[in-house]
């Protein structure tokens, strides 16, 4: 099977993880290893998903990877700067949208917040909340709140949100989890148009492995806590992806069930 490759040729990474260690509590008589070794790289443009068993460390890799938690040791760069909190040119989504959008706030008001923070006009503001809307396939529900969309529409409103300010990079963990099956594969799709059509390097955390290999450039796929890298995977399928032709071709099902033997082997 393909396997590790040097992700980068020329330009620097956008993200550089190097021997990132993360343990809870540390100390105390409840110290727990959550994450023991973890290095690789980013490239600009690149789509990377992590996958790793249930407890693996999934979500507290990537709330390292934004900045919202410190490592224990090891070093997280972004854009070549070490991370020390979350930085203006990267976006993080959750799983849960419901928490995530502002329940009093119209769609047009929660998308504006990050475009607030960073002091962007009312003029300027106001196109781009057109836009994303319209990019994530929600052009007319600016005035409605979140609780009168459907599950998968305030999914699409928190992407919409972190696309706002135009972030190099987006994190994403299990965005997809909450939502049926179909709108699961909707979401996944729109994901990777707004990535082909802005040139954004994303980041995404699933225990979904299917849904790692049908959005993946590559996945990086962890051991069991306390976790390390088993292994990382290229995924050499054809771009645009289809749900129905890449899904059921060959090398799907290969690298398919290459995971599932990575991921239950350590299980
Ligand atoms: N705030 C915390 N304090 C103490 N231990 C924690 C904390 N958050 C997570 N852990 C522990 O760290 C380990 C990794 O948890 P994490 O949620 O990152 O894994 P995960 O791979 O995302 O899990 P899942 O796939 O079940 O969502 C687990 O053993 C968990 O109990």
């Amino acid at each position: 099977m393909p396997t590790s490759t040097p992700p980068v040729i020329g330009d620097e990474p956008v993200l550089s993880v190097r021997n990132l260690r993360k343990a809870y509590n540390v100390g105390k008589p409840d110290e727990r290893l959550a994450i023991e070794d973890v290095t690789f790289d980013v490239a600009k443009g690149e789509f990377v998903c992590v996958v790793g068993p249930s407890g693996a460390g999934k979500t507290t890799l990537l709330r390292c990877l934004s900045g919202l938690l410190r490592p224990t040791s090891g070093d997280v760069r972004f854009e070549g700067t070490p991370l020390v909190s979350v930085p203006d040119r990267l976006s993080v989504v959750f799983q849960d949208y419901s928490r995530s959008l502002f329940p009093w706030l119209t769609i047009n008001r929660n998308v504006a917040v990050p475009l607030k923070v960073a002091g962007v006009g009312k003029e300027q503001r106001e196109q781009r909340i057109a836009e994303v809307l319209r990019a994530v396939g929600l052009g007319d529900v600016g005035k409605n709140y979140p609780w009168q969309l459907s599950g998968g529409m305030q999914q699409r409103v928190a992407i919409a949100r972190a696309l706002a300010h135009q972030p190099d990079m987006l994190l994403m963990d299990e965005p997809f989890a909450s939502v049926d099956a179909q709108t699961r594969f909707d979401l996944e799709d729109l994901i990777l148009e707004v990535r082909a059509q802005l040139d954004i390097t994303v980041v995404l955390v699933t225990h979904d492995i299917d849904e790692a290999v049908y959005l993946a450039d590559r996945v990086v796929v962890l051991s069991g806590a306390p976790s390390t890298v088993e292994e990382i995977v290229q995924v050499p399928l054809d771009r645009p992806r289809n749900q129905l032709s890449t899904r059921s071709s060959e090398t799907f099902g290969k690298l398919r069930r290459h995971l599932m033997e990575l991921v239950t082997a350590h299980h």
